[in-house]
């Protein structure tokens, strides 16, 4: 006789009794952990480039401004210009033998390195996948596949080191919106920034130390490169600017180094607001020019994975910025990317976050 309060799970307690004979099949419970990532190009075409770019700069946590004022803009000057000069950027670091940008081939990297690491440790009582927040795989299409794999719970894991309204947030959102579309909504978790992460902070030493170690000549410098914002979103109340500081110095701390051997700075800059200071592209030539340093290395602690800011434009325009004024040796030393150590941080954020969820 069917007992509903022995049921372990609330899907076992449909009566079966009422339950019609078509009942969807109860699958067994499962904990999703979802890794997203900002998202990609399809391809380094006009139109690829263009549905991309419009789909990121319509949101507005990106871009703020009134829609009236700026979709007319977006529309009808930056995605005619844009898609061109960023498909070159693109197709100047485009992984051909994948025919993908290296944020997928490295997110995919990642997220079998982390898959093998959680099966080991709970076996097939996890499911873990990527969605990007922008293009594809989609966030919506990974929490249907989870839910439709029987996850009842799903972590939602941005893979942001810093919190900022225009990453973490967005991802956060379009999760949110995803769950809105669940008929029986999973229960959800989402993990919080981790810059402050001993094993990350370790991890990102030992990647600098690494550099060091083996490059011809030894720095005289580290900057720590971080993805700029507008400096208003500092002054609205977003944290990021705060969080990038202190990355620099807990990294500064675990390498037992002063503030002449590591400096923070802001890169990318769009559009004509102020952004975060100082800029990396002017900084690096400063640093040339007025300082006399001729030795830089840069990292960018605000990317988990090397991407089109990291490659092609710390590689190569902010190389040549610090070239063209008289600097000499240039080391960009890569993100943690899927190195052991980051991944082992990464998976100590998670089992954090799981605690009550699944055993070991
Ligand atoms: C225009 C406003 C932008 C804000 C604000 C912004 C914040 C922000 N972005 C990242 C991480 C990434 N950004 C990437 C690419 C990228 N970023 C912007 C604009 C803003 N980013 C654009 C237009 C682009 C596309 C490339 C280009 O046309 O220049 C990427 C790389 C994606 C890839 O496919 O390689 C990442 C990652 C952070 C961390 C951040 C704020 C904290
Ligand atoms: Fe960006
Ligand atoms: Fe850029």
């Amino acid at each position: 006789m069917f007992d509903a309060q022995k049921a372990d799970t609330p899907r076992e307690a449909v009566c079966p009794i009422h339950a019609p004979a078509d009942h969807p099949k109860v699958k067994p419970a499962k904990v999703g952990i979802l890794l997203a990532n900002l998202g990609t190009p399809d391809a380094t075409d006009y139109w690829s480039m263009r549905r991309y770019l419009n789909e990121f700069l319509s949101d507005k946590r990106v871009i703020d401004y009134s829609a009236w004022l700026w979709q007319p803009l977006l529309q009808l000057v930056i995605l005619t210009k844009r898609p061109f000069s960023s498909g070159a950027a693109y197709k100047s670091i485009w992984n051909e033998a994948d025919n993908e940008s290296p944020l997928m081939t490295i997110t995919k990297k990642q997220t079998a390195a982390i898959k093998a690491e959680m099966q080991a440790r709970y076996g097939d009582d996890v499911h873990v996948d990527f969605c990007m927040r922008y293009g594809n795989p989609s966030t919506k299409s990974k929490v249907r596949e989870m839910t439709e794999a029987g996850c009842q719970k799903i972590l939602f894991f941005p893979l942001y080191p810093h919190y900022a309204g225009a990453t973490s947030a967005t991802a956060n959102d379009q999760f949110f919106r995803a769950l809105m579309a669940e008929k029986w909504q999973p229960i959800a978790r989402i993990v919080e920034p981790y810059f402050e992460d001993p094993a990350y902070i370790d991890a990102l030493a030992q990647s600098i130390e690494n550099a060091y170690a083996t490059a011809e000549t030894k720095p005289e410098m580290l900057i720590c490169s971080y993805h700029g914002v507008p400096e208003r979103y500092l002054r609205e109340g977003d944290p990021y600017h705060c969080q990038c500081q202190k990355t620099t110095r807990l990294l500064k701390e675990r390498l037992g180094w002063d503030d002449t051997q590591i400096k923070t700075t802001f890169q990318s800059r769009f559009g004509p607001e102020e952004w975060l200071k100082p800029y990396t592209v002017k900084e690096v030539a400063r640093l040339a020019e007025e300082d006399g340093i001729k030795n830089i290395a840069v990292c960018a602690p605000a990317f988990s994975a090397d991407c089109i800011e990291t490659l092609e434009e710390i590689n190569e325009e902010i190389k040549e910025s610090f070239e063209e004024a008289g600097g000499e040796h240039f080391t960009y030393i890569p993100c943690l990317n899927d190195d052991a150590a980051h991944i082992h941080a990464l998976c100590g954020v998670i089992d954090q976050n799981l605690l009550g969820w699944v055993n070991r």
